[in-house]
């Protein structure tokens, strides 16, 4: 078992098989699934890869104690976490499958999305399209590579498609914080064979290839997360003790407007 101290209530991974387990009794989630690789069929670099027991990643969603559920409802936000398995589908690193979200009700944006890697190294893949809705190739206008280890958060800007990868040795845990209210949208990112860009295991870390199935009005761009008091983020400190002293903090999860550019600000070139 490993303790996974980073989710700010007792949790561990069970590295056998590669789930979470909670060892408080008050600790629940409303939910929980794992995706096979079979079910990434159309999403991977190699078209033909469909090895059908490859465990993907498993969704725990609403990630709740007893004591803390009415902190999260009040506020509208969901703490869930997603665990991707160790492996590659070929060269190809372990990925979620991506999608967009949806306009907030009554806007023209999209809500953004908290995540904070708990355990390994993922690298956030977020691309804004011109029509994330487009039916023939989408053209990317900015297409951001986050490289987050341990104890590091990063907020999906609003608008911005994204999947998260795999790119450690072993198991990639980490925990996202979003309005209950937002919805998902697969369609095109399912159309496009994945999103912009596939990551590949390399002998000395990885490597990016832009999908050819998208046009391209940038160059991918890695970056990597800095603190921001704003947005309530400080390294190693978990979110969800962070949010639990002050959840009107992160109000910006379903209002995102007033503090957009502190989602660029905070993220600085590699
Ligand atoms: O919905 P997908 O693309 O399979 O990815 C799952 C991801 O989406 C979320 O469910 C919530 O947006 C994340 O927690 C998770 O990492």
């Amino acid at each position: 078992m490993k303790d996974l101290t980073l989710f700010g209530m007792p949790i561990a991974l069970d590295e056998e098989t590669g789930k979470l387990v909670s060892s408080s009794s008050d600790i629940r989630w409303e939910d929980y699934s794992r995706k096979y690789s079979d079910k990434m069929e159309g999403l991977l670099a190699d078209p033909d890869y469909k090895k059908t027991d490859d465990p993907y990643y498993d969704f725990y969603k609403a990630i709740v104690s007893d004591k803390t559920r009415t902190a999260f409802s009040d506020v509208a936000l969901r703490y869930d976490s997603t665990v991707i398995l160790p492996g590659y589908a070929g060269k190809e690193c372990k990925k979620t499958a991506g999608h967009f979200h949806l306009p907030i009700p009554g806007e023209t944006f999209s809500f953004p999305e908290l995540y904070q890697v708990i355990s390994g190294t993922a690298l956030f893949v977020m691309q804004r399209v011109d029509d994330y809705k487009k039916e023939g190739p989408m053209t990317v206008n900015d297409l951001l590579l986050a490289e987050v280890h341990a104890g590091e958060t990063v907020v999906i800007p609003p608008d911005y498609g994204h999947c998260t990868v795999n790119i450690g040795e072993g198991t990639l845990v980490f925990i996202n914080l979003v309005s209950v209210n937002s919805m998902n949208y697969y369609d095109s990112v399912k159309q496009s064979h994945g999103m912009s860009a596939y990551v590949y295991h390399t002998e000395t870390g990885y490597q990016i290839e832009k999908n050819p199935n998208y046009t391209f009005a940038c160059e991918p761009k890695i970056v990597v997360p800095t603190d921001s008091p704003k947005l309530g983020i400080y390294k190693d400190v978990p979110v969800y003790t962070e949010f639990l002293k002050n959840p009107d903090l992160y109000q910006y999860l379903n209002a995102p407007k007033e503090l957009e550019n502190e989602f660029f600000a905070m993220l600085k070139e590699k």
